[in-house]
């Protein structure tokens, strides 16, 4: 008769953080962070200009240290963790070119590096995989051309193709919709959402969801540094979403145009303000 295991199964969420801080230059930017993502979670991190949210995040893919704090990625600790292929990562304002001549099919490709052993010429699986990305992203017939002839949201394209030409299981990206236009946010909500059907876990930092918003299973938004709300998601008003209609947030927009800041009124479902 089998005995019950002595070990606890072992932790495999995505991503688990326990009292995560990052200072910079003596100055705390993120604290007190406890988080832990689930498989197949699709999950928007929100808040002001400041707040946070970009260094919350390359703390998260290990890019940048973690002053004090605990972080496990699929259930391994940082330290020991190894299987970068199952991340993919969008920067924030990345551009593609970066003054490189290389093709679009050349940056897609060299989403597969983690994936093969250095120097070896790409195999089929390899090939496969940048159509696929280049076909999800609606650049296909792009592939032979010159990335910095794009415009700057199929550059962003183009480099969520390079991140899901690696076919990762967790995937970053970092206001991927600034300064993009909405046929492009729609392209990307389009793209998202296949990877959320495969079950891929999102982390999204984004100011407004726009299209993504009905993809969106968790908002977690930031004030200085802290985690202020993680609940479901809000619509404009600070009211979590859910039981909307999904296309009220999607395409709601804020009337008045001064309105600059678009985090969440946080105070408000927790005050019990939805309807
Ligand atoms: N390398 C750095 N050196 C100094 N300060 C930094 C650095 N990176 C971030 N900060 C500061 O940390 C704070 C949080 O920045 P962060 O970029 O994480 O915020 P954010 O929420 O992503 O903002 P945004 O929406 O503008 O991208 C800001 O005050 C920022 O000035």
């Amino acid at each position: 008769m089998p005995m019950t295991s002595p070990d606890p199964v072992p932790h495999q969420d995505p991503i688990t953080l326990s009292g995560g801080a990052v200072s910079i230059g003596g100055r705390p930017v993120v604290r007190g962070i406890d988080l832990s993502v689930h498989a197949g979670e699709f999950l928007a991190l929100m808040g002001a200009n400041g707040s946070g949210k970009s260094t919350l995040v390359r703390a998260l893919t290990g890019l940048h240290p973690l002053t004090t704090g605990a972080l496990r990625l699929f259930g391994t600790p940082l330290h020991d963790f190894q299987d970068w292929r199952r991340v993919g990562y969008v920067p924030q304002r990345a551009s593609a070119a970066s003054g490189v001549p290389a093709s679009v099919w050349e940056v897609v490709a060299s989403g597969r590096l983690t994936r093969r052993p250095l120097l070896r010429p790409l195999s089929r699986a390899d090939r496969a995989a940048v159509e696929h990305a280049l076909d999800v992203v609606g650049l296909a017939d792009r592939a032979r051309d010159g990335v910095s002839h794009l415009s700057g949201g199929q550059q962003q394209r183009v480099l969520i193709a390079r991140a899901l030409a690696g076919e990762p299981d967790l995937f970053f990206l970092d206001e991927p919709t600034a300064g993009v236009d909405l046929a492009n946010q729609r392209a990307l909500a389009d793209t998202l959402a296949h990877l959320k059907a495969d079950g891929a876990t999102v982390v999204l930092v984004a100011h407004e969801l726009g299209p993504m918003a009905p993809l969106v299973d968790r908002a977690v938004v930031m004030r200085d540094g802290r985690v202020v709300y993680d609940g479901p998601p809000l619509d404009d008003h600070g009211v979590p979403r859910a039981g909307l209609e999904p296309d009220l947030g999607a395409h709601a927009h804020h009337p008045d145009p001064a309105h600059h800041d678009h985090t969440p009124h946080v105070g408000s479902p927790l005050e019990g303000g939805g309807a």
